[in-house]
């Protein structure tokens, strides 16, 4: 069956890609083309269900039938900066910030503390929807990040990112490792289960 992944992110596509080898997987944009939505809400759970709805709604209004779509609105967590980014991960540091952007600010947010390191953590929420029914789930990966950016694998803040467990960050860490155990992986289990269940 295809799914339709309702994301603009590269990095995210891909992931989701490599995570679903057996199933016809495309980003929405070659579907309905470029479109922006609105990420006002105010939690992943929120976002999330807002860009699978838009997008499965648009795709009905085309004629599609018997499609699943998914959507992912994640982002990463520092407890000593009262959770900061958060929902805001991606537009950190502004509204059309880059990854090197963010990690920036992230990065100037640590030394401001003169910290090197300190806990962090992502989470993911995946929105389904399948015949006009809504399913969420969340996966969660656990970590540190640190005051430097180290590797080019991964994306957004994998460079500054070392999962706990491992002393090197997902920058620098094969993308086949952050597969076993990501916040996206996690989810993406829990999302097949219901799956399972529904089809
Ligand atoms: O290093 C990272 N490894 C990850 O595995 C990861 N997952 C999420 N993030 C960050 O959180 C933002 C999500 O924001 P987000 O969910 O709104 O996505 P997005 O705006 O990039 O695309 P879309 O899916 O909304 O179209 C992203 O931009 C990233 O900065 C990650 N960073
Ligand atoms: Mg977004």
């Amino acid at each position: 069956m295809k799914i339709v992944i309702a994301s603009a992110n590269k990095g995210k596509i891909a992931e989701f890609q490599k995570l679903m080898p057996d199933d016809e997987v495309v980003a929405f944009s070659e579907i309905l083309g470029e479109i922006e939505i609105d990420e006002d809400q105010d939690s992943f759970k929120g976002n999330a269900i807002k860009k699978a709805q838009t997008i499965y709604d648009l795709l009905i209004e085309k004629g599609f039938t018997n499609i699943i779509v998914i959507s992912d609105d994640s982002g990463i967590s520092v407890p000593v900066l009262n959770n900061e980014p958060g929902i805001y991960s991606a537009r950190y540091a502004g509204i059309n910030a880059s990854d090197k952007d963010n990690n920036a600010k992230l990065i100037s947010k640590l030394n401001e503390l003169n910290l090197e390191k300190t806990p962090a953590f992502y989470t993911a929420c995946i929105a389904l929807v399948y015949n006009n029914q809504v399913y969420t789930v969340h996966g969660w990966m656990h970590g540190n990040v640190i005051n430097k950016e180290l590797g080019e694998n991964g994306f957004g803040y994998d460079p500054i990112f070392i999962p706990n467990g491992f002393d090197k960050t997902l920058g620098e860490l094969p993308n086949e490792v952050k597969k076993e155990f990501s916040h996206r992986s996690k989810a993406l289990n829990l999302a097949n289960k219901v799956l399972d269940v529904i089809l």
